[in-house]
């Protein structure tokens, strides 16, 4: 199935947790880091999170440079990327913030035992892509973002999002910056939760840089097997 560029983007502490036990945001990223984060989102055409990530953090997605917002538009885009939640439950808020700030299309994946009346609250919103019986069908909607003209979908997390992705064999390459500090809990996020690869599946990947940034590090990766 034809499918967009993919890439994740996340900050992970120096134990690989995304956040604390209690799924407390965790600033682990600096100034310098949140630009270039910055820069990704303004490159990209769609930005992708996971429900969780919206339900613990309420993030907006947006880009923030002023410079950033102006050069997109001169190039007739949106000052925003196209920003997707994977809402197996359209769980999402409607007071989200998601909603409230910036242009742009947004997107709500959800499955089809979502519930209908929180589906038609939600496509006053959002344009709604029902995918998937129980969770979303992830392959089915990277490929539906494609035949809309998303050429690179950038992942934000969080941990069960990232694995969803990754264990369908959708990701190409893997950007993760990790922070100067240890958060540990046994049941903190990581960069990538939900079941875990059996040894067999275990990817690959291939080392493309490192970069020191601040007080952390910027390991990118490319997932092996997915020539671009
Ligand atoms: N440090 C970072 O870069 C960063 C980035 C994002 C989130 N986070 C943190 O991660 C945590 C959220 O992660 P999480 O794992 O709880 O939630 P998540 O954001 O990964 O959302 C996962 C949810 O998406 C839905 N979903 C639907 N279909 C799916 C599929 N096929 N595969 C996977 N998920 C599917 C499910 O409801 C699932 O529970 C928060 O604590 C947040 O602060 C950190
Ligand atoms: N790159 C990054 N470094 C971090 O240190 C951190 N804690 C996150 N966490 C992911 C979080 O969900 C969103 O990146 C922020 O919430 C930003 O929110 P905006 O979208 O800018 O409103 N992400």
């Amino acid at each position: 199935m034809d499918k967009p560029f993919v890439f994740i983007n996340s900050a992970m502490s120096a134990d690989g947790k995304l956040s604390t036990k209690e799924r407390k945001q965790v600033r682990i990223s600096g100034k310098l880091d949140f630009e270039r984060v910055d820069e990704l989102r303004a490159q990209a055409d769609a930005v992708m999170v996971g429900i969780g990530t919206v339900l613990s953090d309420d993030p907006s997605l947006t880009v923030k440079s002023p410079e950033r917002k102006a050069a997109r538009k001169a190039a007739g885009k949106n000052e925003n990327p196209v920003r997707i939640i994977v809402d197996s439950s359209a769980r999402t808020p409607l007071d989200a913030d998601i909603f409230k700030k910036g242009d742009g299309l947004r997107i709500i994946a959800v499955s089809t035992s979502a519930p209908a009346e929180k589906i038609e609250k939600l496509e006053e919103k959002a344009l709604v892509i029902k995918t998937g019986t129980f969770k979303v069908d992830l392959t089915e909607l990277a490929a539906k973002l494609k035949e809309m003209g998303i050429n690179t979908l950038m992942v934000e997390g969080g941990a069960t999002l990232n694995w969803g992705m990754l264990s369908a064999g959708l990701v190409d390459e893997v950007y993760t910056f990790v922070g100067n500090l240890i958060i540990g809990g046994k049941t903190a996020p990581t960069f990538t939760d939900g079941e875990g690869f059996s040894e067999a599946e275990i990817p690959e990947l291939e080392l493309l840089s490192t970069e020191k940034i601040e007080k952390g590090i910027l390991l990118s990766w490319k997932v092996k097997g997915k020539e671009k």
